[in-house]
């Protein structure tokens, strides 16, 4: 398959002024799910170095393994097979240097928002005063906007709002490394356009390593220093990485009107396209779909008369 490759090979981007050790390593990574007949493989043989300090954003089709992907990195579930390493060591389990921000926003329904931010702060800064993590946690609500809700209650909050509430949650905790599972997708339009320019501002404001998946081309390119595809399951590989050569800061409305960004859309969405069709079709070849034989019987010929009575009346 053949991807387009962008031109310009010259520019300097971020990347280059990261340190080149990787802080996640995945090394031949295969996860699967069931056994025996019932056996799905998800991922398979996924190789992946993330840098310090950048912005990889993951792009896949619903059902690939996106979710399966950030739960291995979370520590959430171990692979079948290969290895993944957190600043060299492998991850044996979920820790404070990775935080986890879901698509559907898991927050406490009898705490506030500040009272929700406050719970993990409190439980990773332990030896920290009373008042530094109260200054901690108030910094973190408004970062995020949410300075004139933070005694509400999730119920009485938007989805954005509770996003948000999660967002704040996670990056009060400073993780050294911020996996966003599709944080946006549960979002109308309006409200995802909005918090993609806040997540941006935050992640320039703290720089952090920061992993996001998502479904939506445009998402990556606005927030990623490379982006990479997760091609289609079963057994879903990584497809080629593209590097985002786009000036910082990023502004939406303006990237509209780049080439360079339409080029690249073009590109990852081209790639993905060509995959998912490949994909079918290779489905298509190998189908499993059950095949009728006829049964080994002598048909009764309908022109001759026949002794056989079915349903004679008594
Ligand atoms: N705990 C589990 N047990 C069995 N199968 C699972 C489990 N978790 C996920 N799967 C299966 O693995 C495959 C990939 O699921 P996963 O949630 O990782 O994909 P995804 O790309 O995040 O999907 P979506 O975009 O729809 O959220 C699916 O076929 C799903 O049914």
């Amino acid at each position: 398959m053949s991807v387009a490759v962008l031109p310009n090979p010259t520019i300097e981007t971020r990347l280059d002024h990261l340190p080149p050790n990787p802080i996640l390593t995945m090394r031949n990574v295969s996860k699967g799910y069931g056994s025996g007949v019932t056996r799905n493989e998800v991922l398979q043989n996924i190789n992946l170095n993330i840098r310090e300090g950048e912005f990889l954003a993951v792009v896949g089709f619903s059902g690939s393994g996106k979710t399966t992907f950030t739960q291995l990195l979370a520590g959430l579930i171990q692979p079948d097979s290969g290895e993944i390493l957190m600043e060299g060591e492998p991850i044996t389990g979920p820790g404070p240097d990775r935080g986890l921000v879901f698509q559907n926003y898991s927050l406490l329904p009898w705490l506030t928002v500040r009272g929700n931010i406050a719970l993990s702060v409190d439980s990773v800064f332990r030896t920290w005063g009373k008042g530094e993590r109260r200054d901690h946690v108030e910094k973190f609500i408004e970062m995020v906007g949410l300075s004139h809700a933070a005694h509400r209650h999730p119920h009485e909050l938007s989805g954005g709002m509770r996003q948000r509430t999660s967002l704040a949650r996670t990056l009060a905790m400073k993780p050294k490394v911020l996996l966003l599972d599709e944080p946006l997708s549960a979002l109308d339009a309006l409200t995802r356009s909005g918090l993609q320019e806040e997540i941006l501002k935050i992640w320039e404001e703290e720089r952090q390593t920061c992993l996001m998946i998502t479904n939506d081309v445009d998402e990556a390119i606005l927030v990623a220093d490379r982006i990479v595809a997760l091609n289609p399951g079963p057994c879903a590989s990584l497809g080629p990485m593209f590097t985002v050569e786009l000036d910082r800061p990023r502004e939406k409305s303006s990237l509209n009107h780049n080439e360079r960004f339409k080029g690249l859309r073009n590109a990852v969405t081209n790639y993905l396209v060509a995959v998912r069709q490949k994909s079918r079709s290779d489905e298509a070849a190998v189908s499993t779909a059950p095949k009728f034989e006829l049964p080994d019987i002598e048909p009764i010929s309908l022109t001759k008369p026949h002794r056989l009575i079915v349903n004679s009346p008594a």
